[in-house]
């Protein structure tokens, strides 16, 4: 398996940035960001500010368009070289349609269809919201509530998680970036399913998020008071990641029919998906194998770590990193496996993933950018 994206420059633009840092030239990408303003904004605002080949030019908001960056972030006011994003604007593509090469899309499910249709197709696209995740429409209408406003480019959306999707993602414009439960479902499901060591019947997830899932506009369910001292189920057979995961569960079983029990918990705290995931091993195989499996095929990945021993992953240890920790343990039941899989929501979840994307798409190192470890306590 690859595991990091050959440097391909693209002619044109280059970055003094990347110069000044004594590295060769390698063309920079012009970056827009929609819906800049909410948590998976900031989060690639953190990341990009520190990548060598990602020129930042516009950012986008709702209710804070016209307001300046360093209200909406105090924590990047000593940032002094953007000038151009003194304020957040609001959403009109003709104004910056032809300034960019890539967008990252944050917006709200179903507000992001007409506005990536509207975008000249030279502009490269990271969709980070649900529109384009579901390759079925019909199932995209069943789970989302309506019809889908761009079908044409959804047959063109490549869904990515970048460990199973290079090939893709080098070659596609519009990304559908995966959402963050699927994402820490998927890295250890995937593969097992691919290699037939576990069965796809029974497939019990049982996920817990920070609050930053919900995002940051205001609702009541994530108050201070509403999610503090206590723990929720929410969702329960009726999260509309359950056919995600779904979707690329089925694939990895060569297209037989997987119905899982999913069930999403609320936690009080900020950040972070821990997922404890109960499978049921195919006949003469024990955790051992799927372990050994995993190890094997993530060895060489940069993001993906199949912890040693009886080391458990726990959501503080991926803090504010790119990475997902993954165990298998044996039940006490011979033939039954418990799967535990952390992963930071707004990193390797949403706003890591989507630049360990564009870098891929870009032709730039796979790690760029992503290479902050966790923040630990
Ligand atoms: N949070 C997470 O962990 C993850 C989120 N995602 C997905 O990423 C996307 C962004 O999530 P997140 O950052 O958490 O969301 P937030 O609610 O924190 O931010 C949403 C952003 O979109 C803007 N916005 C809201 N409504 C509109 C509108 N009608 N037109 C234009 N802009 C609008 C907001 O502007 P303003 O602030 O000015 O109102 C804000 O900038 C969502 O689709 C989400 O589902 C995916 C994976 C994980
Ligand atoms: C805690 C919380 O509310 N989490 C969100 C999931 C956030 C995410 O990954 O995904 P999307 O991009 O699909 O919104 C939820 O349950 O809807």
């Amino acid at each position: 398996m690859q595991t990091t994206c050959d440097l391909n420059p693209r002619r044109g633009r280059t970055t003094t940035l990347s110069a000044a840092r004594g590295g060769s030239s390698v063309p920079s990408a012009r970056v827009g960001i929609l819906g800049a303003s909410g948590y998976t904004g900031a989060e690639l605002m953190r990341i990009l500010l520190q990548h060598p080949y990602a020129k930042i030019k516009y950012l986008t908001a709702d209710r804070s368009a016209g307001l300046a960056f360093s209200e909406v972030f105090p924590q990047f006011s000593y940032v002094k070289d953007l000038p151009r994003l003194s304020k957040f604007e609001d959403m009109s593509p003709e104004k910056w349609g032809q300034e960019v090469d890539v967008i990252f899309c944050c917006l709200p499910h179903a507000t992001t269809q007409l506005v990536i249709a509207s975008l000249p197709p030279s502009v490269k696209v990271v969709d980070l919201s649900a529109d384009f995740r579901l390759a079925d429409i019909e199932v995209y209408k069943e789970w989302y509530g309506g019809e889908h406003k761009a079908p044409e480019l959804q047959k063109e959306a490549v869904y990515a998680i970048t460990e199973f999707s290079r090939d893709q993602v080098k070659a596609c414009r519009l990304v559908a970036n995966p959402g963050c439960y699927p994402t820490a479902a998927q890295l250890p499901l995937v593969p097992l399913l691919r290699s037939g060591l576990v069965s796809q019947e029974d497939i019990i997830i049982d996920a817990k998020s920070g609050t930053t899932g919900a995002g940051r506009s205001l609702k009541q369910n994530i108050l201070y008071c509403e999610v503090t001292d206590g723990i929720s189920a929410y969702g329960i057979a009726s999260h509309r990641h359950a056919p995600e995961i779904e979707q690329g569960l089925r694939e990895a079983a060569g297209g037989k029919e997987v119905v899982i029990n999913f069930t999403p918990h609320l936690m009080p705290m900020s950040r972070g998906i821990l997922e404890s995931i109960y499978v049921k091993t195919a006949p003469g195989k024990t955790a051992a194998d799927l372990k050994a499996h995993l190890q094997g095929l993530y060895a060489q990945e940069p993001f993906v770590h199949v912890l040693e021993g009886s080391k458990v992953p726990e959501t503080r240890h991926v803090r504010g990193s790119n990475h997902c920790f993954i165990n298998v343990f044996a039940d006490r039941v011979p033939g039954r496996a418990i799967i535990v899989s952390a992963i930071d929501n707004l990193v390797k979840g949403a706003s890591g993933q989507a630049v360990q994307n564009f870098n891929v798409m870009f032709g730039y190192p796979e790690t760029t950018g992503l290479l902050s470890p966790p923040m630990f306590p």
